[in-house]
């Protein structure tokens, strides 16, 4: 759907495209292509290097041993299966085509063995490098305190949260756009919550444990379990691959204080990104370690995570995890000094931004609601507070939750 939006958005645009033209071309051909706009046609040429297609308003460039490694055929590929059969190993590095057709829908190549690969041209479009990098792997809605509010993002409610399918859908459609959701009306226990959150997906077990429930009992070596406020952190950073999600639920608090802070980290990473390209691009590329050193009765713990604090996708520069947290950040030894102090100002630049007060959203989680955070995504804190309180949760994996919400069809 974005890539049909992205395609029609383009095709209007696409007469004033002007290049220079890398090699001289081999061949070249055009085709009136009918099945999309009267004047939108298909242009092509054969390159030294690569397959050169203009369509549907964009300017695509195909290696060929892309081209050959992506055959569709059904001795090249297994539909059932959706895999691969082709031998990758086996394609000469220089292979060209012999032949090139193109029809209405199809571009056709021959290859000098003489097997023929036929490809969609809207796949084309939706596979090229140029295509995607046109799109979001995830569409998202990034916010601050006042426009999350004003979202008026509704709650599911248990009963039908566990029954509905449609309404599992729209909470991990509003999770995925905003990194939060809540689902209310869970009876107060860790057996409800597991119930709430397997619903999701699989539960990532850890350190610690796998239904966690805790109060400030200082029973690990963590400031999480005491009564001191904690500020706008992401969780296991020090994992190599941090938790995807944290699911909390409070399930008694006889007190004050304890409201949570919520702080969506991609929308600093924006503001960062757009008034400063260089500090966005040193938190992205500079690998920092996160740690995690707990010494129990009979047993102890070390957790190091390596890698930068802001992780993008070099096609697009779009962030997909933030790891942040100034409790947990060891020491910095992968920095030369010539870049330290570079990388200090962008860090204090992004610090800034998460601390705006208008970019914090604090919630007070009661009994019954139970709180999804994307940890990839939103930092979440905590105010001080007074009295006993206990939260409970778990952490999920990552890679099953987008599957949960792929095979209800939503963009994950
Ligand atoms: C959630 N639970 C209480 C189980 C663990 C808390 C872990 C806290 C740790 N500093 C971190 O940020 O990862
Ligand atoms: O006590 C809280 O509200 C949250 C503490 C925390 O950051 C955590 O458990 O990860
Ligand atoms: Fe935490």
């Amino acid at each position: 759907m974005a890539l049909l939006q992205t395609f029609l958005k383009l095709r209007g645009s696409a007469q004033s495209v002007t290049r220079a033209w890398g090699c001289a071309p081999v061949m070249v051909g055009s085709k009136r292509c009918q099945h999309t706009a009267p004047q939108d046609t298909c242009n092509w040429q054969l390159l030294d290097d690569c397959f050169e297609l203009r369509y549907g308003g964009l300017v695509m460039h195909f290696n060929y041993v892309w081209l050959r490694d992506h055959c569709r055929s059904a001795s090249c590929y297994n539909s059932k299966t959706n895999q691969r059969n082709l031998d990758t190993g086996s394609i000469d590095l220089d292979i060209r085509p012999t032949k090139t057709r193109v029809d209405e829908e199809n571009l056709f190549l021959t290859w000098p063995d003489g097997h023929i690969t036929r490809y969609n041209l809207a796949w084309l479009v939706k596979n090229s490098y140029e295509g995607q990098k046109l799109s979001a792997i995830q569409p998202r809605i990034l916010w601050n305190s006042e426009i999350y509010t004003n979202a008026k993002v509704p709650s599911i409610s248990w009963e039908k949260f566990m029954s509905c399918d449609e309404e599992l859908k729209t909470f991990l459609n509003n999770f995925l756009l905003y990194g939060i959701a809540f689902v209310e009306d869970v009876p107060a226990t860790i057996d409800a919550t597991e119930t709430v959150t397997k619903r999701v997906s699989i539960i990532r077990e850890t350190i610690y444990g796998r239904m966690w429930s805790f109060t400030s009992d200082f029973s690990r070596g963590d400031t999480a379990y005491t009564k001191l406020a904690l500020d706008r952190h992401t969780d296991t950073s020090y994992f190599q691959e941090p938790c995807g999600i944290q699911v909390f639920h409070c399930l008694r608090h006889e007190g004050t204080g304890g409201r949570t802070l919520l702080v969506d980290g991609f929308y600093s990473a924006n503001k960062v990104l757009e008034q400063s390209p260089e500090n966005f691009e040193l938190l992205s590329r500079v690998p920092i370690k996160h740690e995690f050193i707990e010494t129990l009765g009979n047993h102890s713990n070390h957790m190091i995570g390596i890698g930068p604090v802001l992780n993008v996708y070099p096609w697009n520069n779009e962030v997909y995890m933030i790891r942040y947290n100034n409790y947990d950040r060891a020491v910095i030894n992968t920095i030369p000094h010539s870049v330290a102090q570079r990388w200090y100002v962008a860090h204090r630049q992004l610090t800034d931004e998460l601390r705006k007060p208008e970019n914090e959203l604090w919630v007070k989680l009661k009994p019954g609601k139970v709180l999804f955070i994307d940890n990839w995504r939103v930092l979440h804190g905590r105010e001080s507070f007074t009295g006993l309180r206990q939260l409970c949760g778990c952490y999920l994996t990552r890679d099953d939750v987008l599957n949960t919400a792929r095979s209800l069809g939503l963009q994950a």
